[in-house]
């Protein structure tokens, strides 16, 4: 059973609708992510699940009931951590994850240890008594998460986390994100960064215009286009008898050569791979390299909705 379960939720503005019947689910230790533009509807979807917005229509349940916002036992599966920074710059990190603590409700021996363990999470365990004010942007970021990890929420939802972020933060905050999936934790996490999308969820929901386009691991995603994987290899001599054996594999489907390397087009590189090394090494081919390029979620995007991702 998932553990978020999003059905046909709408949303409109006026005659304008910006979440239009989005359906997705989220299982326990799996990121989903919410791949699209700026204005595609991902904020919204995010939330009406977390109860900042209403929908129009369409269920939620969480691990198996029917998600309600105004039921506490209901919205304390949820860790949120939004878009804008929520932290009051005044006050160190510490402080800022105790009064957290104590509003969801943790008592004050509670909110102190849990506030110590998820600064150890957060990697700010050493800066703990620090103003915020005087963090990076990035460091400011990651303690925006570790609010959202104080009640041990079994589905942490991330919107945009790593928009202004440092490299270094980045790599902080994926690390943090896997730590919570390996623990079981459901994660929705949106981005309009393909390769945010790429590295780090299990499975992807194109979304443009507030239509979930496509959904799937990328894998699934790039076959379901038909874009065709591409293997590049460069070798020393004997060009034209290599073009003829790989012309001859009944998985090619185009083959060119110019200078010492040989691009070739099939539908799945890593099945034929094996069979194409074999068939050139038989007719004495040396290699000197063999390059694989899968589509990427960028050319996805651009074959479901006739635009780049990209600002
Ligand atoms: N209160 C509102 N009134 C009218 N239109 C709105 C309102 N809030 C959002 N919208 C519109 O809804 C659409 C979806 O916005 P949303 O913020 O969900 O997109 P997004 O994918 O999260 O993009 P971003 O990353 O820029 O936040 C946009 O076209 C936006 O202009």
């Amino acid at each position: 059973m998932p553990f978020l379960e999003v059905e046909g939720i709408s949303k409109s503005y006026g005659s304008t609708k910006v979440v239009d019947n989005v359906s997705f689910s989220i299982a326990e230790g799996e990121t989903y992510g919410l791949l699209g533009p700026n204005g595609a509807g991902k904020t919204t979807t995010i939330s009406i699940i977390v109860g900042i917005l209403q929908r129009d229509s369409g269920s939620i349940r969480i691990n198996g009931k029917e998600h309600s916002v105004t039921d506490k036992a209901s919205k304390a599966h949820i860790g949120f951590v939004p878009q804008q920074l929520a932290v009051y710059p005044d006050l160190s990190a510490v402080d800022n994850l105790r009064f957290f603590a104590r509003l969801y409700g943790l008592s004050r021996a509670d909110a102190r240890r849990r506030s110590e363990e998820v600064l150890e999470v957060i990697g700010l365990s050493d800066r703990a008594g620090e103003t915020v004010s005087a963090f990076s942007g990035g460091m400011a970021r990651r303690l925006n998460i570790g609010i959202g990890l104080l009640n041990r929420p079994g589905l942490l939802i991330l919107d945009e986390p790593t928009v202004g972020v440092d490299p270094q933060s980045r790599n902080a905050i994926f690390e943090n994100v896997k730590k919570q999936t390996g623990e079981g934790v459901a994660v929705l996490y949106t981005t309009h960064y393909m390769e945010e999308a790429e590295r780090l969820c299990d499975r992807v929901g194109v979304i443009d215009g507030g239509q979930i386009k496509a959904e799937g691991t990328q894998r699934e995603l790039v076959s379901a286009v038909g874009e065709d994987d591409t293997i590049v290899l460069r070798m020393d001599g004997g060009r034209e008898s290599a073009i003829r054996t790989l012309e001859a594999l009944p998985e090619t489907k185009q083959v060119s050569g110019e200078g010492s390397e040989i691009t070739m087009l099939v539908a799945d590189a890593r099945a034929v791979l094996p069979q194409v090394l074999d068939s050139l090494t038989q007719t004495g081919t040396v290699l000197r390299s063999v390059e694989v390029r899968e589509p990427d979620l960028e050319a996805v995007f651009l074959h479901l909705t006739g635009k780049a991702l990209r600002d």
